[in-house]
Parts: C-alpha cells; structure tokens; sequence
C-alpha cells in the first residue's frame, strides 16, 4: 500500500463528507452560542432571537485588535525561554526544539494588560466587541489554514502528517497536510495551540468580569468562580507546557483548519461562554453551595493534574520514586504501560478529571438554563472521540500489550460506567 493508499483507508471524522459537515457546522455553532447567549430566553437549542447583518459582524478595529494580539503572543513567543525542550523523533529521525516559556507569556500578557487598564484601557468593552472579534477570527482562521495548505503542497513526504494526505483537498485542507508548519524555528502549530487562543480566553472572561463590574456594582460570586476555575486550567496548561508535546495534537494530527480555527477562535469564543451566560444572566449564588463547588474543581483537578503528572514523570523517568513502585506491563517497543495508580483505575483519568472541572465551570450558572452546559457536552463528545482514536493508535504502537492493558483496565474514562 502506498502512504496515500494506507492514508485514504483511514479517513477520519466521517471522511470528505463529515469534514464539509463540520467546516460549516462548527463556526455556525459559535456564532449560534454568542447570539443566544446574550438572548433573554437563552435556549442553547432554539433559534437565535435575530440574526446579525455584515455591519455588525464586520469591523476593521476588531480585525486590528486581533492583529494587536497575536503581534504581541508571537513577540512573547520569541522571548529568550527558561528551557528549550526537544519534540518527539519524527520520520525522518530529527527531533524539533520548542521554547518553553508559555507561562512566561501569560504572567506578562497580565503585566501588560494590567498596565493598559490602570492607564484608562477599557477592557470591560471588549466584552461587546465578542461577535466582530469571532468573526474577524474565523476568517483569519480560514485565510491561515489555506495558507497552510498551500504551503504544505511543496513540503517533503516525510513532513505530512499521517492523516491529512489523503488526496482529497476538502479533507487535507480540514485536518492538515503538514504535521509541523514552521517559519525558520517559529511552529504554527505549537503557537496556536497554547498561545493567542488559550491566553485569550483568561483576558475575555477578565473582560466579562470587569463589565460586570461596571453594570452591577461588583462582580458576582459565579462570575469570580469560573473566572479563577478557568484560570486556574489555563495556567496549569502553560505551566505544565513541556507535556502538549507527547499529545495526538502535535505528534499525530497535522495543522489545518481544524486545529488553526479550535485554537484560534473555537477556545477563546465558546469556552467563555460561561463568563458570557453570567454577564447577561446573572444567577444567585450561596457560599454552601460555591463551597460545593470549588470542592468538585478541587476533585476534577486532583485527579486530572495527578494522572497527567503520573504518565509524564513516568515517560520521562520510569524510575522517579514517584512512579517505581507502579505495576506495569513491558511493551515490544520496549516502552511500558502503567497499570496500576491513576492509569489502573481507568484507560484515560486525566478525561475523568477534566470533565469534573468541565461541571464544576458550568455549575455557578445554576441549573435554569441548559446553555452554560454546552461545554460539558461538547467536552464528553470530543473526549469520547478522542479516547477512541487514541485507543486505535495505542493498539497499532503496543498491539498484543495494549490488549493485554484493556483486559487489565476494563473501564476507558468514568470507572464501571464506561
Ligand atoms: N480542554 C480541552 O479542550 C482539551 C483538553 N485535553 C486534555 O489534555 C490532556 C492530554 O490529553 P491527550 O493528548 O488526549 O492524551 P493523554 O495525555 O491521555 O495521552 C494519551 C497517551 O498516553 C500514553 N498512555 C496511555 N495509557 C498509558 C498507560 N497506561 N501508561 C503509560 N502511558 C500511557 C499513550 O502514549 P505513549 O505510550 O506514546 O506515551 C497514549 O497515546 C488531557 O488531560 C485532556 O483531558 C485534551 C483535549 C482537549
Ligand atoms: C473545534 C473542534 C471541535 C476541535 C478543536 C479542538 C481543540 C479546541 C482542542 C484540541 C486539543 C486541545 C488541547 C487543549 C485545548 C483545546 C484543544 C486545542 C489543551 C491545551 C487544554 C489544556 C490542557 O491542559 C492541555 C490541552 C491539550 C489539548
């Protein structure tokens, strides 16, 4: 079979079909949730109560300010990094070096950004600007991701990705010709992933804080709570940056409009839409009950941060007094399975942990509305699908020991559920 061959016979996401479904569906469902969110009745599944024209969507300063941002990430990006680490071995058996100074750039984002606002900046605006900044974004997603696509057609065999090469532009230009675009040392892909869409998301919800703020006197509890939820979730990614480099993300998936517009629009525009339900409903909330649920993020986290730090010391050192007591199972690639600790109560309880926190960001909206918990359905949808790729890559690399680690570990994400 010929890499094209071998690649069309495995064709994600529903093939050509499912990925022309998706390019369309998946900025229409942004655009549905930033119009219903800031609707009186708020129904994540009913019509938007009006739909915008070009004039509203469509404004030079938003385009502008998203060019500000990602100037300056990519500045940041280029800073002089507390450590370079190496990538894993690719096909042709170099390695790529990535800086790692991500959380370096949030702590100055802040710095500067709290500079702008003490001058005057009014950033609480910005929480009005959210439909012609998503807007201005989506189309520089799409510009990008056929940027990326036409620069990936003189790229060399062994630099595609193993999955966006199948020969059908639709689906190559959807998941990505190129595993890892570059510009001299700059990686698109490594940048978006962490960078303008992770780190902006922190400053919108600021932004919807601030403007709450402004409305009502002070923020309110909810408002606080996922605020320091969600930052608390990007500062842990941008701290712990080094590990995105072992993920399908960077290792399997190539850059393509998928990843260029999750990253760059999908994250900052629908995973504050908690911040934004709060802005235009604000709910009622009691101590008890926020006690409640900063202890389910406490548990979410706990166990999310304590698997994934698991697996990483594990992979890094499998002799690390943390981990050298763990069971394990030997593997032909002469890598081992952790079968005991996090990793032997279920296949994937970094999931587990995340889709706790997933809850624990939606429960400050109360319960009156559906809509703040799009986050936690759209996050089982991906994760089961996520498991399920990952589980086919993980049987291709361990074969027989996987097996054997499946029969061990029966449970996939949630222990004797599913
Ligand atoms: N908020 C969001 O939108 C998203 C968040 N995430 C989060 O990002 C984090 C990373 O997730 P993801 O990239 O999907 O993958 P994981 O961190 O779960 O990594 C999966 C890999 O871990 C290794 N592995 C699996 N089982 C074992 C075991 N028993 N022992 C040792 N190694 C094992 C395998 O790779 P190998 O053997 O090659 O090391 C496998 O391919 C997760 O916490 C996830 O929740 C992910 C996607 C979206
Ligand atoms: C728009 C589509 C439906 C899918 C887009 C997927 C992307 C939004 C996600 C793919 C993998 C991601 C990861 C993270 C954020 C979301 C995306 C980019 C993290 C950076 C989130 C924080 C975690 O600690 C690490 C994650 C790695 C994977």
């Amino acid at each position: 079979m010929t890499p094209r061959e071998a690649s069309q016979a495995s064709l994600e996401f529903g093939g050509p079909l499912g990925v022309t479904v998706m390019l369309v569906l998946l900025p229409a469902t942004m655009f549905h949730l930033l119009l219903v969110v800031r609707s009186g009745p708020a129904r994540l599944l009913g019509p938007p109560t009006y739909l915008p024209g070009l004039e509203e969507l469509w404004s030079p300063q938003a385009l502008l300010l998203l060019f500000i941002w990602l100037g300056l990430q990519v500045a940041l990006y280029l800073l002089p990094a507390r450590k370079v680490a190496e990538g894993l071995e690719l096909k042709d058996k170099s390695r790529l070096r990535y800086p790692i100074n991500g959380f370096q750039a949030l702590v100055l984002t802040a710095l500067l950004v709290g500079l702008g606002v003490s001058a005057g900046l009014p950033l609480g605006a910005l929480s009005e600007m959210l439909l012609p900044l998503a807007f201005a974004t989506t189309l520089t997603s799409f510009i990008f991701s056929l940027l990326l696509y036409v620069k990936a057609l003189a790229a060399p065999v062994s630099a595609l990705a193993p999955g966006g090469n199948s020969g059908n532009s639709i689906y190559d230009f959807f998941l990505g010709r190129e595993l890892n675009p570059r510009l001299g040392s700059f990686d698109f892909k490594y940048f978006c992933e962490l960078r303008p869409g992770l780190i902006g998301w922190v400053f919108i919800n600021l932004a919807l804080l601030i403007q709450e703020a402004e409305l009502r006197g002070s923020p309110s509890l909810a408002m606080w709570l996922v605020n320091a939820f969600q930052l608390l979730y990007v500062g842990d990614a941008l701290w712990y940056e080094e590990s995105v480099l072992t993920t399908m993300d960077i290792i399997h998936d190539g850059f393509g409009f998928m990843l260029a517009f999750g990253d760059l629009a999908w994250v900052p525009f629908t995973y504050s839409l908690q911040a934004q339900f709060l802005l235009y409903h604000p709910q009622p909330l009691g101590l008890p009950m926020a006690l409640l649920i900063c202890l389910i993020k406490v548990i979410g986290y706990y166990i999310f941060r304590g698997a994934n730090s698991q697996k990483n010391t594990f992979r890094k050192n499998p002799s690390d007094p943390s981990v050298a007591g763990l069971e394990t199972i030997p593997t032909a690639t002469g890598r081992q399975l952790l079968v005991s600790g996090w990793w032997g109560m279920v296949r994937h309880p970094n999931y587990l942990g995340d889709l706790i926190m997933a809850l624990a960001w939606s429960l400050p909206c109360g319960v009156s509305h559906l809509l703040p918990y799009f986050y936690v359905l759209y996050f089982t949808a991906l994760l089961v699908h996520r498991e399920a790729r990952d589980e086919q890559q993980c049987l291709r690399k361990y074969g027989h020991a996987w097996q054997e680690y499946c029969k061990r570990v029966p449970y996939r994400i949630i222990p004797y559920v599913y």
